[in-house]
């Protein structure tokens, strides 16, 4: 019995998988900082405050110093949420795990162009998959090494911190690559969008957003709050004020 079979036995209800990113801000919540004891709990919350989509942070102990959760932990919260799922592979060699990821659940996959698997055979295989793909860039990765992918990509996935863990702080030269990614769209007619990662909060993501990001992973900021739903809805407003000055 494969995974999302195994899953489809509980009694949570089935999601309708949305293929398309609609708003022009998203967040999407790190759920390594979450409570993992109560993850259907955070995520029913989350879904009900408007939430867009939800972090899954895979980490192998070999790309990144770090171990997380994998397929099982997916698939069990596919079946209790309508929410879009987001999985950022920090593992070794991809290419392996993109179709277990897929029926696990994901709707967009990323993964490190750094990893030793041949980026643009990855892509192919998590579209074979019927799943959205994305790279990712670590902070001291050349924006420039995903020029020969960004046609074939729907989300760029920069890294505002060393990838591994949760809770650093934001590393404010990530701005300019998000804008010289943002400006190549522009000048290339692409249509990628940008996602940035790690230490997002109040204070970087208006920068973020200026600079041309459109989907903002935030972790422990947003599990700190006492109401996320506010903490979410200051931040698109921040974004709806940067846009209607012409900034964002
Ligand atoms: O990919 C990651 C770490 O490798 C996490 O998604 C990221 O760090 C989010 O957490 P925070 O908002 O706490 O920085
Ligand atoms: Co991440």
């Amino acid at each position: 019995m494969n995974l999302r079979h195994a899953a489809e036995k509980q009694n949570c209800k089935v999601r309708e998988r949305s293929m398309t990113l609609l708003k022009t801000i998203q967040i999407s919540a790190s759920i390594l900082s979450a409570d993992m004891a109560n993850l259907t709990a955070v995520t029913e919350g989350l879904e009900r405050d408007g939430l867009d989509m939800l972090h899954f942070d895979v980490m192998d102990g070999q790309f990144v110093p770090n171990i997380t959760f994998g397929m099982p932990v997916l698939a069990a919260v596919d079946h209790c949420t309508n929410l879009f799922l987001d999985v950022h592979l920090m593992i070794a060699d991809p290419i392996r795990y993109v179709k277990q990821f897929a029926e696990a659940g994901a709707d967009l996959i990323t993964f490190h162009i750094e990893s030793n698997s041949d980026p643009a055979a990855t892509i192919a295989a998590i579209h074979e998959a019927g799943v959205k793909a994305g790279i990712v860039l670590k902070p001291n990765t050349p924006w420039e090494e995903a020029i020969p992918y960004l046609e074939q990509v729907e989300v760029v996935l920069v890294m505002t911190v060393e990838p591994g863990f949760g809770g650093q702080s934001f590393l404010w030269d990530m701005v300019e690559k998000v804008k010289a990614l943002r400006q190549y769209a522009q000048e290339h007619g692409l249509s990628y969008q940008i996602e940035v990662d790690g230490g997002i909060n109040a204070e970087t993501a208006p920068r973020v957003i200026e600079a041309g990001a459109e989907i903002l992973v935030i972790g422990s900021y947003l599990f700190r709050q006492a109401d996320p739903k506010a903490a979410m809805n200051a931040i698109r407003e921040e974004a709806a004020g940067l846009s209607a000055q012409g900034r964002a």
